[in-house]
């Protein structure tokens, strides 16, 4: 990949990291980027280090061309779509310390999950060495992770996140989504109204009666499996139950059939 034109003309570039199968969500990362930077590079790569189900790896949605036409219609620069052997040519060892966060909810569920992710990350900003890099707040973890593994290499990247974009009805969207049947695409439905529910009462009631109640309504639907709601600061991820303490948000993670779907809010 050849960036040094855009670098010799001291243009400003931004780097939105995909897996592909993009949705509105991802544009809009786009979008975000090209109002902040006068260059933007897409990467889209299934990374299999972050994978730590072989099954999700596999059935990944990998859509090529329905990407490319959907980065083109975005006015995206340049897409960036390596193959595995490109970023992965040798076996290595990737280690990096990422703070206690690491291992809570997203980490505890998939673990060395932000290894993986930090490790294609870090190549990816090798590759293209952006100005600023754009994430989703709908991987709320992620973000953290990369702030920190910003942080532990000294990058000059500004890290950009973005507010969750959502279908009309309130679900998040995401890839995996499409892996939903039409049963599981209504179950899946109670993720963001548990999330309401907490916002719309957060000043009303107190932290374990807000989660008990949108725990007890996520178990209560069918076919949802829950594996967390949480309400927890928002920098170290442990939980909080003292209502006046800014940044506050509640994180959400379920198996809808046979897919594993995650959300989050922010609280104050
Ligand atoms: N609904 C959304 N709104 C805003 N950003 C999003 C949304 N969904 C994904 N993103 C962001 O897009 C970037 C690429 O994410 P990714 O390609 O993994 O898509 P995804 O929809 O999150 O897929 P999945 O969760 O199924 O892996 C990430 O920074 C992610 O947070
Ligand atoms: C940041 C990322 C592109 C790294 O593979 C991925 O985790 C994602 O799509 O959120
Ligand atoms: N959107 C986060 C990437 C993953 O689930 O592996």
């Amino acid at each position: 990949m050849q960036l040094e034109p855009v670098n010799a003309a001291n243009q400003k570039i931004a780097l939105v990291p995909t897996m592909g199968a993009l949705h509105p969500g991802h544009v809009s990362l786009i979008k975000a980027a090209q109002q902040i930077a006068d260059f933007v590079v897409c990467s889209v790569f299934v990374n299999p280090t972050q994978f730590t189900d072989p099954k999700d790896l596999e059935k990944y949605p990998r859509p090529v061309e329905h990407d490319i036409r959907m980065l083109e219609e975005a006015g995206c620069d340049l897409v960036f779509m390596p193959s595995v052997t490109e970023m992965y040519p040798q076996q290595e060892q990737w280690h990096i310390d990422l703070g206690s966060a690491e291992f809570l909810l997203e980490g505890a569920y998939r673990k060395g999950h932000y290894q993986g992710v930090t490790q294609i990350v870090k190549k990816l900003f090798d590759a293209v060495q952006p100005h600023k890099a754009l994430f989703g707040q709908k991987d709320y973890q992620q973000v953290l992770m990369i702030q920190n593994m910003v942080q532990y290499f000294n990058l000059p990247i500004e890290i950009v996140t973005c507010p969750i974009i959502r279908e009309q009805d309130g679900l998040a969207m995401s890839s995996r989504n499409i892996h939903l049947s039409a049963a599981d695409r209504e179950h899946a439905l109670v993720l963001s109204k548990a999330l309401d529910f907490v916002k719309t009462n957060f000043e009303q009631q107190s932290v374990q009666a807000l989660e008990a109640q949108a725990s007890a309504m996520i178990r209560e639907t069918p076919g949802v499996e829950l594996d967390y709601f949480t309400i927890v600061d928002g920098t170290t991820l442990e939980p909080q139950e003292d209502k006046q303490a800014k940044n506050l948000v509640a994180l959400v993670a379920a198996k809808v059939g046979h897919t594993r779907l995650i959300d989050n809010m922010l609280l104050s």
